[in-house]
């Protein structure tokens, strides 16, 4: 089913930083905190100093109570539109087939002195035994 939450971009949220007009968003939730700003027990500052970014860790280190967390519900307005912010690089550390390959390979060319030594010495060894018969 279609969801009809409304998307904001974090460009758009960021715009709504005044006292007047404030946006803030807490886990991907988007939250106009315009007419509880007065209000807001914590101030008015630090929720303005928390527009424009993620405000999950601030509002968490508020150690907010429960009925904080259900009147926030009543601000709710959209989320966060997460598509166009970069996923990071994940970097498998697991080493694939390709990677033992490519060692084997090197290991081979670091070390093709011994196995050629061998053969040298070997055909040495033939020739000077098949001369002595
Ligand atoms: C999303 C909507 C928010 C609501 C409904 C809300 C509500 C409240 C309420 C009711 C309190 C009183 C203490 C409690 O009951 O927990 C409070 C305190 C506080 N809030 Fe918020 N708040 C919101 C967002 C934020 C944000 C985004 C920040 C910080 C960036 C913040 C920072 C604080 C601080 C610092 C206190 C004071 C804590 C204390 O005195 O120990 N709040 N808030």
């Amino acid at each position: 089913m279609p969801s009809l939450t409304k998307l904001f971009s974090m460009e758009e949220i960021s715009q709504h930083n005044t006292k007047d007009d404030c946006w803030v968003v807490i886990d991907d939730k988007v939250y106009d905190l315009s007419s509880y700003l007065d209000e807001h027990p914590g101030g008015d500052d630090v929720v303005l100093a928390a527009t424009g970014k993620d405000a999950t860790e601030d509002f968490e280190d508020a150690g907010h109570s429960k009925t904080a967390k259900e009147l926030m519900q009543s601000f709710f307005i959209g989320e966060l539109d997460t598509s166009d912010i970069p996923e990071p690089d994940i970097v498998s550390t697991k080493p694939t087939r390709r990677d033992y390959a490519q060692k084997l390979i090197d290991l081979a060319k670091q070390y093709w002195v011994v196995p050629t030594a061998v053969v040298g010495l070997s055909v040495v060894v033939g020739f000077l035994f098949f001369r002595k018969k």
